[in-house]
């Protein structure tokens, strides 16, 4: 008999590590009476979520992101946080086991009971992986942690599924010789709130000071309002821990801005109604894709569709057909 969703959701307010667990096991799985079950469990934990600080970081590989999260996650603690990590990593299906988030790269976090620490979930598609992070962040919330960090690697579409769920999305930037952009998408820096150049130690102190003002001057072409709020290029050393209070200060600063604009508010709200659609999206793929008739349309469509004899367009359009004739058939479905 598997345990009620009521003593779940209290064991997770009353911070059971291995009620959290769970919980965040049932979020993560699309089986649908998982789902069906999941929803209960946020249903029961909403009144205490939306609390936390939720921050993005994000950055190629290589940057520094686990070192950065292990130190600046536990300075947070030392100031009386709580800490969760949570991660988007698509990609991590691929491999069959999550990279970001795991718990080696965190082993100060990951040894302190103020901390959690939950790798990517798993998952074939973005839209899959980002739905079972965002609802683990609420059960982490709930939980009372009160600082949510949401590691991404630094390609694709996964740093706007996160930057959809968070509040601050700071980029962990690195300095290389010559062009000191290259390797960072425009797209990722416009939605940069915070950019902080790593690995600012030893002899490459210089260098990342010089791509700091390179970044900079960037984000002046990118933008050139004159009252755009233009996201501050700090310098820091995950590894010693200069600049690590800096950029924290440098997250808080972006948090009272946008609070004392409404738009904290403002952004979650947004969040919240694309969060909504993205749902939808997401729940009518899947069901079209359990449709008998889409399967058997499908298995009879898809040589042609490669081929060309069925076009792309005539193929959607019978596959919506076939999905509306078992609604129809089968209206509870
Ligand atoms: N010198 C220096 N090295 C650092 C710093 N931060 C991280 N490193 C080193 O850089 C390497 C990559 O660091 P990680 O924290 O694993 O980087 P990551 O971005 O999580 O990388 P992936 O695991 O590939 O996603 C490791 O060898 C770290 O020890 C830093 O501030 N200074």
């Amino acid at each position: 008999m598997p345990e009620s969703v009521a003593d779940l959701a209290r064991g997770v307010r009353e911070r059971s590590r291995a009620h959290i667990a769970r919980a965040i096991t049932l979020v993560e799985s699309s089986r649908p009476d998982h789902r069906e079950r999941a929803r209960e469990l946020l249903a029961l934990l909403a009144p205490d979520t939306g609390q936390g600080m939720r921050v993005g970081i994000s950055g190629i590989p290589g940057a520094g992101k686990s070192t950065f999260i292990d130190a600046l996650g536990t300075r947070l603690i030392e100031r009386g946080h709580r800490v969760a990590v949570v991660a988007v990593d698509p990609s991590s299906a691929r491999t069959g086991g999550s990279v970001l988030g795991d718990r080696t790269r965190m082993a100060q976090l990951t040894a302190s009971e103020d901390a959690f620490v939950r790798p990517s979930p798993s998952g074939a598609h973005l839209g899959g992986v980002a739905r079972a992070t965002r609802e683990g962040m609420l059960v982490l919330e709930a939980a009372g942690f009160d600082v949510v960090l949401v590691e991404t690697v630094g390609v694709g579409q996964s740093e706007v599924a996160v930057a959809e769920m968070v509040d601050t999305f700071l980029l962990l930037a690195l300095a290389r010789g010559g062009d000191q952009l290259q390797g960072i998408k425009r797209g990722i820096l416009e939605m940069a709130d915070v950019i902080a150049v790593n690995k600012a130690d030893g002899e490459h102190a210089g260098d990342a000071r010089v791509a700091a003002r390179e970044l900079s001057g960037a984000m002046r072409l990118m933008n050139s309002d004159p009252d755009a709020r233009r996201p501050p290029v700090l310098t820091c050393s995950a590894q010693t821990g200069d600049g690590l209070d800096e950029v924290w200060e440098a997250v808080l600063e972006h948090r009272r801005w946008l609070e004392s604009q409404g738009s904290l508010h403002a952004r979650r709200a947004e969040q919240q109604r694309e969060w909504m659609w993205a749902m939808v999206d997401s729940e009518l793929r899947d069901a079209v894709r359990r449709s008998p008739r889409v399967r058997e349309l499908l298995a009879e469509i898809t040589p042609g569709v490669r081929t060309g004899s069925v076009s792309a367009v005539d193929g959607a359009a019978r596959i919506i057909a076939a999905f509306g004739a078992d609604l129809a058939q089968r209206p509870g479905e």
